[in-house]
């Protein structure tokens, strides 16, 4: 008890809900941003709720479980130049809880990304004409996919990426899209058009490619919370988490604002540990069902939970290490960070 008060405490974090029953009191745009400004002149609450509702739909550890059945999780990425990305996203997914997860990414990054860890599985298939075929035999024993981190914009690889996503969506798996998965997304948002079970984690530059391609507009300064709204509802509804100061994310119903404490420090590979972590959340989330979830959607349950935990671990580490934290500092901090959240 003593540990959750704490953590509560710590993180001075603003949670903002728009309700989805508000937007019945005129055209659902209009209707959605008047509800919103409403909400906002009282957005500040303890963010202890909505912690509470990413802990509702964190599975017991019991031993009544065979391996595999807390989440089986995919990270679609990994090439020539990149081959940390992956690794920071799988190995957060394994650390916040999953029991396998795999990397699919190009040959040549295959024996890299194994070499930093005998617990990965790494499939060197992303480069292969074959690449959607062979995902294909492993998406039915998958729960989520990470799609993005590491991947790099090769034409020919993004080619696979697109039909590794359709097959994805033809099975219902759920995905998170990030970093050069975001890229594809900007040339071809109708590849993920509608599709509820898809979350999108830009970073600050990917926001604005992303918006520019959806909306058409250049990202403005000020209304970040409209920003997020705006973009989830032209998506058709598709989850946006939008990194920053303070994350944002919507589902183009509600919107929830993370300010958990987290550090200035802003070394490259903290927003794979997000995705990472977000698509074992995403399972658990949706698996548990929006009845464990109370109000938001089980996508925005889940992603408050990875932001927060992100936010966290970089709190930790930034402690320990200053100025030198980097991320593998951050994962280091992954067991003790969701402690504090979410086992207290
Ligand atoms: N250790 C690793 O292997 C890492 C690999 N990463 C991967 O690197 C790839 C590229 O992602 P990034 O987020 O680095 O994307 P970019 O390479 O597009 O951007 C890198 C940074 O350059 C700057 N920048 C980008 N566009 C700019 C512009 N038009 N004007 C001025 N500055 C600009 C911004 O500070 C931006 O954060 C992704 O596949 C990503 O997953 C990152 O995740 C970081 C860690
Ligand atoms: N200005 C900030 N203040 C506090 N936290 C931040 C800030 N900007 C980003 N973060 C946090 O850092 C994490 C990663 O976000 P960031 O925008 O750095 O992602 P990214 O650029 O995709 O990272 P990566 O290098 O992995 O690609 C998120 O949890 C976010 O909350
Ligand atoms: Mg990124």
């Amino acid at each position: 008890m003593a540990v959750r008060a704490g953590a509560a405490a710590a993180g001075a974090a603003v949670v903002a809900v728009l309700s989805a029953a508000l937007a019945l009191y005129g055209p659902p745009l209009d209707a959605a941003l008047r509800a919103f400004s409403l909400h906002k002149a009282h957005s500040v609450k303890d963010m202890e709720n909505t912690l509470q509702l990413v802990r509702n739909v964190v599975p017991p550890l019991t031993t009544k479980k065979h391996k595999g059945q807390d989440g089986r999780i995919g990270v679609v990425g990994g090439c020539r130049e990149y081959t940390g990305a992956p690794y920071f996203a799988a190995i957060s997914a394994l650390k916040v809880g999953a029991d396998l997860s795999h990397v699919f990414c190009t040959q040549e990054a295959a024996p890299v990304i194994k070499s930093y860890s005998p617990e990965l599985i790494v499939h060197p298939i992303l480069d292969s004409p074959e690449a959607v075929h062979e995902m294909e035999q492993w998406l039915p024993r998958l729960h989520a996919l990470v799609v993005g981190p590491g991947l790099g914009r090769d034409d020919a690889l993004l080619e696979n990426v697109k039909g590794i996503l359709e097959a994805s969506k033809a099975r219902g798996v759920p995905v998170v899209i990030d970093a050069d998965g975001l890229w594809l997304i900007a040339q071809q948002p109708a590849l993920i058009q509608g599709y509820r079970k898809a979350v999108l984690t830009p970073n600050h530059v990917e926001f604005g490619r992303l918006s520019e391609a959806v909306l058409g507009a250049p990202l403005e300064g000020g209304d970040r919370h409209g920003a997020v709204l705006r973009l989830s509802q032209a998506l058709g509804n598709v989850t946006v988490v939008q990194k920053g100061e303070q994350d944002v994310i919507s589902d183009g119903e509600q919107v929830l604002v993370c300010s958990q404490e987290g550090s200035g420090r802003r070394c490259g590979g903290q927003g794979d540990l997000l995705s990472g972590s977000l698509g074992v959340l995403a399972h658990w989330a949706l698996r548990t069902g929006p009845q464990k979830t109370g109000g938001p959607s089980p996508l925005l349950v889940a992603a408050f939970g990875a932001c927060a935990l992100t936010r966290q671990c970089s709190q930790q580490a930034f402690q320990k290490h200053g100025r030198a934290t980097t991320t593998s500092d951050m994962v280091a901090e992954v067991g003790p960070a969701f402690r504090r959240l979410f086992e207290a």
